[in-house]
């Protein structure tokens, strides 16, 4: 069992510098509690780098990650490049590409003490556990952009290869889970979308023990908060992904709520990222929920790092604190970000019986 763990942390934007700052000192806490050793090192991303170094994400920040062990990542976007042609977005996406994290797990759970955060009724919340598996490197995303004056496009290209590879990570993840796997498309429109069908169902071959079954992607963002509990694990484009995860984060009743973990091969560096983004509405004033960013690094724990002892420590820290009463104003409480983990940090290591 590793002692010793290289984090690069990107605290980037808006509440990202906010979030990070708690995560991380939730880190140190583990850190003295479990007896590991942290070094880690932060650079600039996102806006903040535009103006330090003149691009979103510089090449020394890109090897940084590629030698670390693992990523925790804040947040970009600032909206006085609104509308630029440099935009902060684009340093993640080339981070996303460099490291090739084609697999994006993003876990939606109701959360016992949470269920009146939702503005969806309990009895639709209640239960709720859906991970969302969102292909991360490819589609409409990274495909040819052309901006012309009065004109523009984004390709949107998938290979088999790409299919396969995030839809083995899905399968995988049903069968540790309940079992059941759906698949959301466009396969009714979108070449790109029956491609995706056709993949996904010779995956399934070699998983004979999970349930597959396909929804187009408009069907299934109803399903996401009618009856939520349909779902076990999702597999989808970049594009859905993406659009399916923030409305899924009513459930639980906020984005400061997910965490979640882009990941590539075995062996390589996983980059954190809670699924919100720089909130410029809240930034600056203490408030940001940290509960996603400190979610994230328990999953840094979990898949990056090979540690699902500290992992389950933080998760069932986080746990104790909502059930403390120990919420942001985003889930109807009125705790800051400073208060909030405080608390996290108390509860750390309580209940393992070695405290
Ligand atoms: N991973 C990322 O870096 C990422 C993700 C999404 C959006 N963005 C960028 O962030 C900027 C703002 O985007 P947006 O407003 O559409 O999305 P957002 O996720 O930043 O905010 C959406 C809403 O959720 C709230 N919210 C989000 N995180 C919260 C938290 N931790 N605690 C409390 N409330 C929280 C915000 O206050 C806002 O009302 C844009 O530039 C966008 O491109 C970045
Ligand atoms: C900031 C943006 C590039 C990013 C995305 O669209 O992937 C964000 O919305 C996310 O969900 O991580
Ligand atoms: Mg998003």
């Amino acid at each position: 069992m590793a002692d010793r763990f290289d984090i690069l942390l990107l605290p980037g934007d808006g509440i990202g510098p906010e979030v990070i700052g708690a995560a991380r000192r939730v880190l140190d806490a583990a850190a003295d509690h479990f007896g590991f050793e942290l070094a880690c090192d932060e650079r600039l991303v996102g806006a903040a780098a535009i103006r330090a170094e003149g691009a979103p994400v510089s090449e020394e920040t890109i090897q940084a990650a590629k030698s670390s062990d693992a990523i925790l990542f804040g947040a970009v976007g600032d909206p006085e490049f609104d509308g630029g042609d440099v935009r902060p977005e684009a340093g993640l996406l080339a981070l996303r590409k460099a490291l090739d994290t084609f697999a994006n797990l993003r876990p939606v759970a109701a959360i016992p003490a949470l269920l009146d955060a939702s503005p969806l009724k309990r009895e639709i919340v209640e239960g709720v556990d859906v991970l969302i598996v969102r292909e991360l490197t490819g589609g409409s995303y990274f495909g040819e952009k052309v901006e012309a004056f009065d004109y523009s496009s984004d390709l949107s290209v998938y290979t088999k290869e790409e299919v396969v590879r995030v839809a083995r990570v899905a399968f995988e993840a049903a069968g540790r889970r309940k079992g059941r796997l759906t698949s959301v498309d466009k396969a009714n429109v979108m070449a790109t979308g029956r491609l995706w069908r056709k993949v996904v169902n010779e995956v399934a071959e070699e998983y004979p023990d999970v349930e597959l079954d396909h929804v187009l992607a408009d069907a299934a963002a109803m399903h996401l908060i009618q009856n939520p509990r349909r779902f076990d694990v999702i597999v989808t484009d970049n594009l859905f992904g993406d659009m399916l995860s923030d409305e899924a984060s009513v459930l639980p009743g906020s984005m400061g709520m997910l965490p979640s973990a882009s990941l590539g091969a075995p062996g390589t560096p996983g980059l954190f990222e809670p699924v919100h983004g720089s909130a410029p509405d809240i930034a600056g004033k203490g408030v940001a929920n940290p509960y996603a960013a400190i979610l994230t690094a328990a999953m840094m724990f979990r898949h990056g790092l090979d540690r699902p002892d500290v992992s389950d420590a933080l998760e069932r820290a986080v746990s104790t604190a909502t059930e403390a009463g120990f919420l942001t104003r985003d889930l109807g409480g009125d705790k800051n970000t400073e208060e909030v983990t405080q608390a996290v940090i108390r509860w750390i290591g309580a209940g393992e019986g070695h405290m």
